[in-house]
Formats: C-alpha cells, structure tokens, sequence
C-alpha cells in the first residue's frame, strides 16, 4: 500500500538539474518537487537534510532465474529483487531467453518466474536462433511490451547467431522499433583460444581470462556496430569491458550512429587480479563474459563514461554461487559466467566516479537511472523526480561509508565480488511505487508487489530513422526508404536526387 510521504530539506538531484527542495509523495506517484511543501494531514515526514533525493537506480543487465551452462542463477525474482532495492535500485530490466528456441515459451516462463517480484521489472528477449517463428514472435513480444531483444555473437553452439542471422534480427527490430542490445565477441576466435589454452595446461578461472582477448571484444563491438549502420538501426552494446571497444562505441557515436554503450560496474570496479588466485572458489567468483579486464582498461572505461562515450551503468547480475561455480572446476569452460552487482551497483559507481571527482551526482543519476529510461523509453515515467512520475526514490548520504561483503548483503550469492570493500556514499531510503522498503536498514518488501512494466516501441532513438534512411540511400541501398534509379539516357541527376 502506497505512503503518502514528504521528504523535507534534501538536495534533489536528477540528471539534468539539482536543486534544494522538498518532494511529495502519494498514490504511488511524485505529487510535487519545490521548496516549503506542507505535509498533507496524513503524510510521514522524512527528513533528508544533507542528503541527496535521486531517482531510483534502473538497473537495465541482470540475469535472475536464468537458466544458463548447465545450471539456474541463484537469485530469483525476490532475493535479487530484495537485493536491489536494499542497494537502491527500483527496477530492472531481465534477459528472457528462448525455451528450446522459442521466444513466446520463454517470456511466458520469465514471466511466472517474476510473479514473486518485489519491485518493478520488465524483459528485453534474447534472439539465439532464426526463422520465420521467431520473427513473428518478436512482433507478438513486441505488442506485449518487449521493446528490446539482445544477439549474442559469442557462446557458439548456445546462444550465438551468425552475422547472417544478426543481420536479419537488426532489420526486424528496426521494423518494430525494438532496440537490438548485442553480446560482442568473436565467437570462433574464442573457441580457438578456449581449446589453445586448455590444451596448454591451464585449466583454472584464468583460463577463461586468457582465453578472451580484448581484441576479440574490440573485433566483435565494431562489427556489430558497422552491420548496425549498414541496416541504420540504433544498436545498444551491452557490457563493454574492453578500452578498445569503448572506442569502436565512441567512434560509431562521431560518426553520428544512435549507440548507447554499457559499461556494468564490475567492468570498472573489480579486479582483473583476483581471476589468478591460488583458491578456486575466489578465483571463480570473478568470471564473466567479456572478462574483467586489466586496471588500463577500467581506466579508459570510466574515462569512456566521464566524457559520456559510455551513456549507462548497468551491473549483469547473473549470480552463481561458490558450488555452482565449482561446475568449472577443472575446466574452465564449464564455469557458469556471471557475477555480483544489482545491490552494489550504485555504490560502486559513487565510488568510484563521484567520490573520485570524474562525474557529478547529476552524471550519476544518467548513468544509473535516468539513460536507461530514455533508452527503453520508459522516460519520464521512470528515470526522474517530477510531478506525475513513478515515486521511485533514493535518499543517498553521501557522507557515509560502509563495508560490501556476502556476510551483509541480500543476494543469495555465498560470495560478493567487493568482499571487503569500503564505498564512500550510502543510500539510507528507498522507496519503491511510493513504498519506503529499505530504511533504517530493514527491508520491508512484499512478493508480488512488482510490476511488469509494458515497454513502448518506437520512442525518441527511432524518431526520425526514415528520413535519416532517405538520406542514406547512396550508402545503404538495400535499407534505404526509396531504391535509387538509374538515369536514363540524356538524363542527368543531381546528388540531391538520388
Ligand atoms: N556476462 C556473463 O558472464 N554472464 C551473463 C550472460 C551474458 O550477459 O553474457
Ligand atoms: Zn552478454
Ligand atoms: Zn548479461
């Protein structure tokens, strides 16, 4: 059930402004953002002076009930949701994957699976294969408020499409208005390098790190962007880990392309080292796809997100705990990717970029909030404080500090990635749909409350798409709106025309 609430003397701060004033909540929704609000009779007051007022976090990666490499991630809809929302993130946004291929199976199991939720959701659908069911599937899916679907290039034999397949996905999403998201690395050079490096010997998690090159993630984000941009459809790069693909995203963006790249937290947050440790049970924990990578390319990573090349953090929560990890053991191959993040996402990021001076708090509410609203077009709904939008909210202090460790967090992960480590900023409050379930360190969530929230097609990353094709027709003829003829006889054409 909804508070009315009024949260009195904080700094609000959303992404593009930040002012002292009070905020207003009731029925679930931001009544009023301005200086001396009068608490309605039957409102709770909460005193924010010092602290700062911030949208909810939208954590647009996570992998909850995932059913992947031989096992199911350990969080499901309540604990990682529960997680979240302790950490100060509001909604998230899950990979559906196909059941035996099938699109429509799939969202119809993620979504009984989300039915215990806690707070608001909703699924981008992963395309692993292709036919002509699983294009109508993505226009069905689409109706039903799916307006994003993510090809993996890497995974072969699992999830991975050809560039063929990655082809005709980008064009059916364009047709939709869907976003395509894509998993960059070469699935065939990975392969090569997995069997090279087994055979040498090495068979621990480092295997996994020496076995994923930069080069191939580098390879894999500036072909997906290049066919992207042959087909003109605005491409989201989920996970960019690597400083050269941070680049390929950078250079797409100035040459005008619609790219939103992710950076997740454990890209520029953790520890590349930790992947060699002597213990499998710690070495493991840090595998992931693309890997966690060398402290140069975390740096050009929050480089990359300070100069807004990178436009969104995102954590891809696909937690496996130590026994499920030791599926690898002995090959590392075999080790279910994932890791941590959904409930320490926006403190790791206040770390380390407010904290450290690279950003603002304003950059701060865009990369974890207000850019993924806008990319999946749930803005302003979501992603900001204002009258009429959702009452998802954060009370953050940013004078405080705690400690990250498995033995305090609420994923049911046994491990945390951040075992140990001291973040500067704290969120103290947050309210979800108008509720305050975390404060004072208490969780007071209830299953079911979540949401399933309809994502429109279409929206400001599209708006305008066909006139940009009219323009594109001497460069991409076979997306363009209008093929070009050729003049005839005697007749000349200006550039203009064609
Ligand atoms: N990233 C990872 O290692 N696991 C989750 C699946 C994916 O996003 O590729
Ligand atoms: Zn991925
Ligand atoms: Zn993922």
């Amino acid at each position: 059930i909804a508070e009315t609430l009024l949260i009195k003397g904080g700094t609000v701060v959303n992404a593009e402004h930040q002012l002292a004033a009070d905020v207003l909540i009731a029925d679930g929704l931001i009544q009023a953002v301005g200086r001396d609000l009068q608490a309605p009779a039957n409102a709770r007051t909460i005193n924010a002076a010092g602290k700062l007022v911030m949208p909810g976090g939208i954590d647009p990666h996570t992998h909850l009930d995932a059913h992947m490499m031989g096992t199911i991630s350990c969080d499901d809809f309540y604990s990682g949701q529960a997680a979240a929302l302790a950490g100060g993130t509001t909604m998230h946004i899950d990979f559906a994957l196909p059941s035996n291929g099938d699109l429509a199976a799939g969202f119809a199991r993620y979504q009984a699976a989300a039915a215990k939720s806690v707070m608001d959701y909703s699924f981008h659908m992963a395309v692993t294969s292709w036919d002509d069911k699983v294009a109508a599937d993505m226009g069905e899916l689409a109706a039903a408020g799916i307006n994003s679907f993510k090809f993996f290039l890497a995974y072969k034999g699992v999830f991975a499409v050809t560039d063929a397949q990655l082809l005709q996905g980008l064009a059916r999403c364009k047709e939709l208005g869907a976003l395509p998201m894509v998993h960059c690395e070469n699935a065939d050079a990975l392969v090569d390098a997995q069997e090279r490096v087994f055979a040498s010997g090495v068979t621990g998690p480092e295997g996994h790190y020496l076995s994923r090159p930069a080069v191939f993630e580098d390879e894999g984000t500036a072909r997906a962007l290049r066919l992207a941009e042959y087909v003109n459809v605005p491409l989201y790069v989920v996970h960019v880990m690597s400083g050269g693909a941070a680049d390929e995203v950078a250079r797409a963006r100035r040459g005008g392309q619609r790219v939103v790249g992710e950076a997740v937290a454990s890209g520029f947050a953790s520890e590349e080292r930790m992947v060699w440790d002597a213990d499998f049970r710690v070495a493991a924990q840090y595998v992931m796809s693309p890997p966690i990578r060398s402290p140069e390319h975390q740096r050009r990573l929050k480089a990359a997100l300070a100069g807004g090349m990178l436009g969104v953090v995102a954590t891809d929560h696909a937690p496996f705990n130590s026994s499920q990890k030791r599926l690898g053991l002995g090959d590392f191959r075999k080790i279910p990717n994932g890791v941590n993040g959904i409930e320490e996402r926006l403190h790791v990021t206040w770390d380390a970029l407010v904290a450290t001076g690279l950003i603002t708090p304003s950059d701060f509410v865009r990369l974890t909030s207000a850019a993924a609203a806008h990319a999946f077009n749930i803005y302003p709904r979501k992603g900001v404080l204002a009258p009429g939008s959702d009452a998802d909210v954060i009370i953050f202090d940013p004078a405080a500090e705690h400690v990250l460790s498995a033995a305090s967090h609420h994923s049911r992960m046994d491990t945390n990635i951040y075992e140990g480590r001291t973040v500067r900023g704290k969120v103290e409050t947050t309210i979800s749909q108008g509720r305050a379930v975390w404060e004072g360190g208490a969780l007071k969530v209830r299953p079911g409350a979540g949401r399933f929230i309809a994502l429109p097609t279409g929206g400001p990353l599209f708006d305008g798409l066909d006139r940009l094709d009219a323009s594109y027709q001497h460069r991409n003829f076979p997306y363009g709106a209008t093929p070009v003829k050729r003049a005839a006889p005697g007749e000349t054409k200006s550039r203009d025309e064609l």
